[in-house]
């Protein structure tokens, strides 16, 4: 008997999947050969696709929309000056990566479902790049992102941000900590390197003036608990399935080692002149 191509769609779970569990779409006979599924499973497949592609639209347009909106709540709340123009910048430096993976779980668990979760970082990139050139203004954004005000300020640090996002998710996702730990890094350790050291950062490294060593302390801190965090939150959604301490042993090595390439005093004078080591 002629084996028959087996239709399979990847089985990860995700949340509104939790809720919907579905029958297996793989059809074994006795004889331990798959045959063809029927007309009504045919339907079934169909429909639990159209299902997926709209469960993802619709979780595209809910992280886009919570994107622009926390752009804009900090926006206000800079203009009312509630809080200053530095804190708002990493306050959404920390949340809008940490609040991007969180939202992972509300795609659907098909093959697919990155792509359409890659679209938000995407479509942020284009957004950055054409007000970094100047080709249109958002005052809002600009005041939101940068340190000093410039449009061409969201070419560096955010633009780079939005495209490791756009990376991991693309590559990496929610089925591999490589992703995970790296947001996690990214949003929480470095974040909070820049809060904590701006403030109360007065004993600097020997090596780097820029830098403190509370800011150093607060990124290994940081990134490490938001990294296990993060790889935690993963896991009851039985996307991770981890052997936590050597998940742990390995995370406090990653983070000592983005530590110290995060206190080198390599700024943009020294990528313009790698000799100029300040
Ligand atoms: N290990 C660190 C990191 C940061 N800081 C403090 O946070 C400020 C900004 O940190 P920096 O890493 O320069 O910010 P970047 O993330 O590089 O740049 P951006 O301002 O674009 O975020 C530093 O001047 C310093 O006061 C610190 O004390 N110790
Ligand atoms: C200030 C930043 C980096 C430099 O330190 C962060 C820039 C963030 C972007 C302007 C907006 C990125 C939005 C994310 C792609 C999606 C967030 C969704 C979430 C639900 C808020």
């Amino acid at each position: 008997m002629a084996t028959t191509p087996v239709v399979k769609i990847a089985a990860s779970p995700s949340i509104l999947t939790l809720r919907f569990p579905r029958k297996p779409l793989l059809i074994p006979s006795d004889t331990g050969v798959f045959r063809r599924p029927s007309s009504l499973r045919l339907r079934r497949i169909r429909s639990t696709a159209v299902a997926s592609w709209l469960q993802d639209s619709g979780a595209t347009v809910a992280v886009l929309s919570g994107a622009y909106s926390l752009v804009l709540s900090f926006d206000f709340l800079t203009k009312m000056n509630l809080i200053e123009q530095n804190l708002s910048r990493k306050l959404v430096h920390v949340l809008s990566g940490v609040l991007f993976m969180s939202s992972w779980p509300i795609f659907s668990s098909t093959t697919e479902a990155r792509y359409f979760a890659a679209i938000v970082p995407f479509i942020n990139c284009l957004r950055l790049v054409s007000y970094g050139l100047g080709l249109f203004t958002n005052e809002d954004l600009i005041k939101s992102v940068t340190r000093e005000g410039k449009p061409e300020e969201l070419l560096q640090g955010p633009l780079c941000y939005v495209l490791v996002l756009l990376v991991c998710t693309l590559f990496f996702w929610h089925q591999s900590p490589i992703g995970i730990v790296s947001i996690a890094m990214m949003s929480g350790g470095d974040g909070f390197a820049d809060i904590v050291g701006r403030r109360f950062g007065t004993l600097k490294l020997p090596y780097n003036k820029r830098k403190s060593w509370i800011g150093s302390i607060s990124m290994f801190t940081f990134g490490f608990l938001f990294s296990i965090g993060m790889l935690y939150y993963f896991s009851i959604f039985g996307y991770l399935h981890l052997e936590w301490m050597p998940v742990i042993k390995k995370v406090a090595i990653i983070s000592f080692a983005a530590t110290m390439v995060e206190s080198l005093p390599i700024d943009e004078a020294t990528l313009n002149n790698p000799t100029n080591l300040s």
